[in-house]
């Protein structure tokens, strides 16, 4: 629990999140549950001491070296998911956690070549995620949109295979868009420009994760091969004065995620983060988890460790949040509705 005075409206804020990994939503726990469920045999503990038990596995996460090192327990993480079922249950279990720490809105990642590449067919991730979407939209009143990742550590030639798999759901908004995760450094987004202009034609969504651990070069290239409408990460962005004036300019919004970022040693504490330089340069960011069962904490864990760093005013959070509705895909007579939603919520706190 956060000690700022804040605390009461940070939690109250209704909250648009743009970054978060479905398969990242994975904790020990629910690791474990499956992998008996479905007969995973999981890595021996003789091996890697972490796989003891969920809080083993826990205590190691406290410790990742990198953005490689994350993904390797990552990966093998969603080994233990087998049936749609399995996808379901870890959509709507983070559906409700979201719901608790007040999200009124996800756009949330998923990686179908994790699956796809060991026997798991596409239709059972979909459908799986679908079908908690649409639970949490009905009984929830959380509106969500799923955002289909390429693995940029992958030959981009499996992209295309899985863009081919993938466009009916693209084109007739089953999926919202399309997004580049995984490994950075060494993995430029260029590569990636045939599908993403493909995609544009088509009207697609396209986001990419950028400068988390890679150079501010590959913001700039994401923005001029991909022509994305959003960065992820993009803690870089703040090395380079005219391309961060770009970005404010165009509006493109930086999907922040401070925890992540001290996790993976991205930078050594969140004080380091380029909040006040957005801030003060009129770049549009929202504040997310990642992956929230990797790097402890959800969005509202994330909204207060941006407070302890930053000590931001009530109008200064009302601005992030009014950016976070403003910048989300889903359609305006929704964004009015949480925008009025935002509205009464800063009433009701005295900052009418
Ligand atoms: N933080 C992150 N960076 C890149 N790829 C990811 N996939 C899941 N989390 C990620
Ligand atoms: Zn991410």
């Amino acid at each position: 629990m956060c000690r700022t005075l804040l605390h009461p409206l940070l939690a109250a804020l209704p909250k648009a999140e743009h970054h978060m990994h479905l398969e990242g939503a994975l904790s020990p726990s629910l690791l474990f549950t499956l992998a008996a469920r479905n007969s995973i045999t999981l890595p021996e503990p003789a091996i890697d001491a972490a796989f003891a038990s969920p809080a083993s596995l826990l205590d190691r996460y406290t410790r990742f070296s990198s953005l490689d090192d994350f993904l390797h327990y990552y990966f093998i993480g969603m080994k233990c998911l087998i049936k749609e079922q399995d996808f379901e249950q870890l959509a709507w279990e983070y559906f409700l956690k979201a719901k608790s720490d007040g999200v009124v809105h996800a756009e949330v990642f998923f990686d179908p070549q994790a699956h796809t590449g060991r026997g798991i067919t596409y239709e059972t991730v979909v459908n799986g995620f679908t079908t908690a979407c649409q639970r949490a939209e009905r009984e929830l009143e959380l509106s969500t949109k799923l955002i289909l990742c390429f693995l940029r550590h992958l030959p981009v030639e499996e992209s295309r295979m899985t863009y081919a798999q993938a466009r009916m759901d693209l084109e007739t908004g089953r999926l919202a868009g399309l997004g580049l995760d995984s490994s950075e450094n060494g993995f430029p987004p260029g590569a990636w420009k045939e599908i993403y202009g493909t995609a544009k034609n088509k009207g697609i969504r396209r986001t990419a994760h950028a400068g988390e651990e890679g150079p501010v070069e590959y913001i700039r290239e994401a923005l001029s091969e991909l022509d994305v409408e959003r960065i992820d990460h993009g803690i870089r962005l703040a090395e380079d004065t005219s391309l961060m004036r770009e970005v404010a300019q165009k509006k493109i919004l930086v999907t922040m995620c401070p925890l992540s970022n001290v996790r993976l040693r991205c930078v050594k504490d969140v004080k380091e983060l380029p909040i006040r330089t957005f801030l003060d340069s009129g770049v549009m960011f929202s504040i997310n988890s990642d992956d929230p069962a990797y790097f402890g904490g959800y969005i509202l864990d994330n909204y207060c460790a941006v407070q302890e760093a930053f000590n931001l005013t009530a109008r200064e959070w009302e601005g992030i949040a009014k950016a976070a509705v403003e910048c989300s895909w889903c359609n305006s007579s929704r964004k009015t509705h949480l925008l009025e939603q935002l509205n009464e919520t800063m009433v009701r706190f005295g900052h009418g």
